[in-house]
């Protein structure tokens, strides 16, 4: 790979279940949870400067440039690898935002991954994975880079290998805060722990989403969006939501309930991945 300017991949992740098992004293709640990455993905391009400086090369609509994920993380591992590089990015966005896909916090781990490549830091995955958790819950599993059965905050993870189908994800043009969600005095928040064996087993009751019923009953379109998909197959929120979906065998299959979807909702197919595409391009 070429140290002048690369293109790297941000892929999107679905819960494809999510359990609340307790709080936290500062606030934040212990989950049970399986991350999956799927091939729908931002690219982020990285060209390093020798002046130190971070700057994107557009701006991301509604969110400051120093509040950008990304420059946030570029400007975290200057700080603790002293580096004096820099770097222009540009953020080619496709995935939603607050959608519970996971975006910002991917976008977050391929910046760390790709400058600890471009600037030569050698920071293992243990360090960049404890720089992503100070910038949110969910980068952990985007440095990790394998489908994973997650405790704690999701930063305890252990890799497993699930089945690979073609998703239909259906973005219902609401968005959804997570803050609000995890502070809902009525949100489900004290599942029993499960074993990881017993989650891997799969489908109902233990793959579900325990955000689900607040979700629903805070964000009508929602409900009505998960509903049509039930038709067509057993449909799930992903995070907080706002996106949702369901699994198909044959991508033909995904792509006809995709079309009709897509009459009242942004959607798309998606194939689920068990190796995210950023751990292929860095060649690890
Ligand atoms: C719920 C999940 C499941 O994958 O997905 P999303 O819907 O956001 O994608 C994540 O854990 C979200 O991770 P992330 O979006 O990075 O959350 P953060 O920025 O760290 O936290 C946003 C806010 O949500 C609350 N929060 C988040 C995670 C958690 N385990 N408990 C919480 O209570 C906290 O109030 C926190 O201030
Ligand atoms: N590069 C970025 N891409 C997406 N969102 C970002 C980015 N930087 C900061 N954010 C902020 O992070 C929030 C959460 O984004 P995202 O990770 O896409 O959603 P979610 O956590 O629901 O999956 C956004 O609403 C936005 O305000």
């Amino acid at each position: 790979m070429s140290t002048a300017s690369v293109t790297l991949p941000a892929p999107a992740k679905l819960n494809r279940m999510l359990h609340i098992v307790g709080r936290r004293e500062d606030g934040y709640h212990e989950l049970q949870t399986i991350f999956q990455m799927i091939d729908l993905c931002d690219q982020l391009s990285f060209t390093p400067r020798r002046d130190g400086v971070i700057t994107l090369t557009h701006q991301i609509n509604g969110v400051a440039q120093d509040e950008n994920l990304v420059v946030r993380a570029a400007r975290l591992l200057q700080q603790v690898s002293g580096t004096t590089m820099g770097a222009s990015i540009t953020i080619n966005k496709q995935l939603p935002m607050g959608g519970g896909l996971g975006g910002g916090s991917s976008n977050a781990a391929t910046t760390l991954a790709g400058l600890n490549h471009l600037w030569k830091l050698d920071l293992n995955n243990t360090a960049l994975t404890e720089l992503g958790l100070t910038l949110g819950a969910d980068v952990p599993v985007f440095i990790h880079g394998h489908s994973a059965w997650a405790e704690g905050v999701g930063e305890k993870l252990t890799s497993i290998t699930l089945d690979t189908p073609w998703f239909v994800v259906i973005h219902p043009r609401v968005s959804v805060s997570t803050p609000a969600i995890f502070q809902d005095s009525e949100l489900t928040r004290d599942s029993l722990p499960i074993t990881m064996a017993r989650a891997l087993q799969g489908g109902a009751p233990e793959w579900r989403n325990d955000c689900e019923a607040i979700v629903k009953k805070r964000y009508p379109p929602i409900a009505e969006a998960l509903d049509w998909l039930a038709q067509h197959a057993p449909s799930q929120l992903t995070g907080t939501g706002a996106c949702l979906f369901a699994a198909f065998e044959s991508q033909q299959a995904a792509q006809a309930v995709a079309k009709l979807a897509s009459q009242h909702w942004r959607s798309w197919v998606a194939r689920g991945l068990n190796t995210s595409p950023l751990q292929d391009a860095l060649g690890c």
